[in-house]
């Protein structure tokens, strides 16, 4: 499918708006990247960055998206032109392969490797997650997956934890807690390349049968006893009533997509349910746990 790559420089506090505007719009995948550095699409391994200006790029079906009237409606939302405005049509796909280039393996806590697929695992013995996100979000390198992926490898995950990863993308963190050792995991997502990704990706870690993909849709009560949701503070706060009553009480669960300035308003929605433990951050990214009430 011919794609339509629209690139626009925005301050981070209006990110998670234009964000959710591209989302809304059909966006396939988006990342973030810093505007002087073109060629990294999600932050390079391990880096921590505090940035004031962010470049957002955004993935489309060129046959569906009217990169002008794309533009228009970002404007309305920045209340200005973005700056930084580029439309590029790619034939080839090459956008999902190019930052595979600059994608090494990874470590994460103390037991946890994302190996790109197609790479070797520098550490045979660890739990080594063999990653190819395909369009979906979810390598490693942003900051909110990392936090994830570190409070995952710090739980004591058993053959009868039911993990849920709300918002899967690639699936790296619901195939990452299935390694780690949940017995079960529900992977939502309500874009179908992510599903997609998932999927493959849970077959190429052999835990295909222990990861149910789905879309959005209700979740059972109490039915989870681990949640993680790396998503947008907006759908986390929209969707406080939905996800908090599928945690047991006394499990867990890890919020995360939440910048540093938004982590207030998401502990307030969801602090009536669980007992929360001070933020996790990394660079200007927040995670959030918490432990459901009994
Ligand atoms: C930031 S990515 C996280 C991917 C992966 N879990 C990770 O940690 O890297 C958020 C994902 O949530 C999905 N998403 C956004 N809003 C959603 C909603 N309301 N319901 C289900 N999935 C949603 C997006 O399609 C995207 O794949």
């Amino acid at each position: 499918m011919p794609h339509t790559q629209i690139t626009l420089d925005c301050a981070q506090s209006q990110v998670p708006r234009v964000e959710a505007l591209l989302e809304a719009l059909g966006a396939l995948a988006i990342t973030l990247s810093e505007p002087d550095d073109e060629e990294i699409l999600e932050p390079g391994p391990g880096e921590q960055r505090l940035w004031s200006h962010l470049r957002l790029t955004a993935l489309f079906d060129a046959a569906t998206v009217d990169p002008l009237r794309l533009q228009a409606r970002v404007a309305e939302v920045l209340g200005a032109p973005p700056r930084g405005w580029r439309v590029e049509r790619l034939v080839d796909r090459a956008w999902e392969r190019a930052w595979m280039d600059d994608f090494h393996p990874m470590r994460f806590g103390d037991r946890l490797w994302v190996v790109p697929w197609g790479q070797t695992p520098p550490a045979a013995e660890a739990v080594n997650l063999r990653l190819d996100p395909g369009l979906a979000f979810g390598t490693g390198t942003h900051p909110t997956t990392a936090l994830c992926l570190r409070w995952l490898d710090g739980l004591p995950l058993q053959a009868d934890t039911r993990l849920v990863d709300y918002g899967c993308g690639s699936g790296i963190l619901a195939v990452a807690g299935c390694l780690l050792g949940a017995g079960h995991c529900t992977a939502v997502d309500n874009d179908p390349q992510a599903r997609q990704a998932t999927a493959d990706n849970a077959r190429r870690n052999g835990v295909g049968e222990r990861i149910r993909v789905q879309g959005p849709g209700p979740l059972p009560r109490a039915g989870a006893d681990v949640l993680v949701a790396n998503i947008l503070a907006r759908v986390l706060v929209a969707m406080a009533g939905e996800l908090s009553p599928s945690v047991r009480p006394g499990g867990r669960i890890a919020l995360s997509g939440i910048l540093r300035g938004q982590v207030d308003q998401v502990r307030a929605c969801y602090s009536s349910w669980f007992e929360m433990e001070r933020p996790e951050y990394q660079g200007d990214w927040a995670l959030l746990a918490g432990t459901r009430r009994g």
